[in-house]
């Protein structure tokens, strides 16, 4: 039994969900694989069900959700999957296209058995480590996490990273029921929240290579959510107090 979790959210990955799973659970360090798929009609869920049977049983796991309702939800719901196991000491959240490098989980890893709370595969700590985005999207990325810089006053380079490990005690304190945005405004919110509630956030340097297989979620209302969101998480925070039990 493993005390590491490897959460992956999917909408139509099948290009990748495969070789990603075989990737993970290849490395050095066992991870189980819970996957939150929603209702992908390209039949990601079949492929994931069908190695689960034949070859991961026990190790891999899916929770199927009707329809696209979001990747901060889908999160929240890998995340309550993962408290109602008592073993899981490390919960990650990972993409499934292979921008992020399945090897930095180790690295991610030991940066909490080290001592942190939270660790942040970033890609922002040394210059812009970002292969094979456009420009646009670099700067948009780049940018928007100098605003929530500005804006929130937490000292984090990568604020919407979404490659990260938390330690179990982070997810437990957290009111998951009271995280409300949905697309990339989440993972600000997550970061935002778990430094309130004074966790040691720590930034691991990694490289993210944008995926060569299947497509992107990113839309305008997503970008539109987190341009307002993080005002909304900033005057939302004044007077509140965040107390750990
Ligand atoms: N279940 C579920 N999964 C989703 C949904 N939307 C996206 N996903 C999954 O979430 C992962 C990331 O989605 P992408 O659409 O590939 O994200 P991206 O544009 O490459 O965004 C990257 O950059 C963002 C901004 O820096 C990051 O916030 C994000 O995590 C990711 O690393 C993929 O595994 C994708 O299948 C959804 O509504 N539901």
């Amino acid at each position: 039994m493993t005390d590491s979790l490897v959460i992956i959210p999917t909408y139509n990955e099948k290009e990748n969900i495969e070789k990603i799973i075989r990737k993970v659970f290849s490395l050095s360090q066992a991870f189980d694989i819970l996957i939150v798929d929603d209702g992908s009609p390209d039949g990601t869920a079949t492929i994931i069900k069908n190695l689960q049977a034949n070859e991961f049983t026990g190790r891999l796991f899916i929770e199927e959700r009707t329809g696209k309702l979001g990747l901060g939800t889908a999160y929240i719901h890998g995340f309550k999957w993962a408290l109602s196991r008592e073993h899981y000491q490390y919960i990650f959240e990972m993409d499934a296209d292979f921008s992020h490098n399945p090897e930095d989980l180790l690295r991610l890893r030991q940066a909490c058995v080290d001592g942190a709370d939270m660790s942040i595969g970033s890609r922002y700590i040394k210059g812009v480590n970002v292969v094979n985005w456009p420009m646009s999207r670099v700067l948009m990325s780049y940018f928007a996490s100098v605003y929530v810089r500005f804006i929130t006053g937490i000292n984090i380079q990568d604020a919407t990273a979404g490659f990260v490990c938390f330690s179990r005690e982070v997810l437990k304190t957290i009111p998951l029921e009271k995280i409300r945005f949905v697309g990339y405004a989440f993972q600000i919110e997550m970061k935002f929240t778990a430094i309130k509630y004074d966790f040691n956030v720590v930034e691991v340097p990694i490289i993210f290579t944008d995926r060569t297989e299947g497509t992107s979620k990113m839309s305008t209302s997503i970008f539109k959510e987190a341009f307002f969101g993080v005002i909304q998480l900033k005057l939302g925070s004044i007077g509140k107090r965040y107390k750990r039990n």
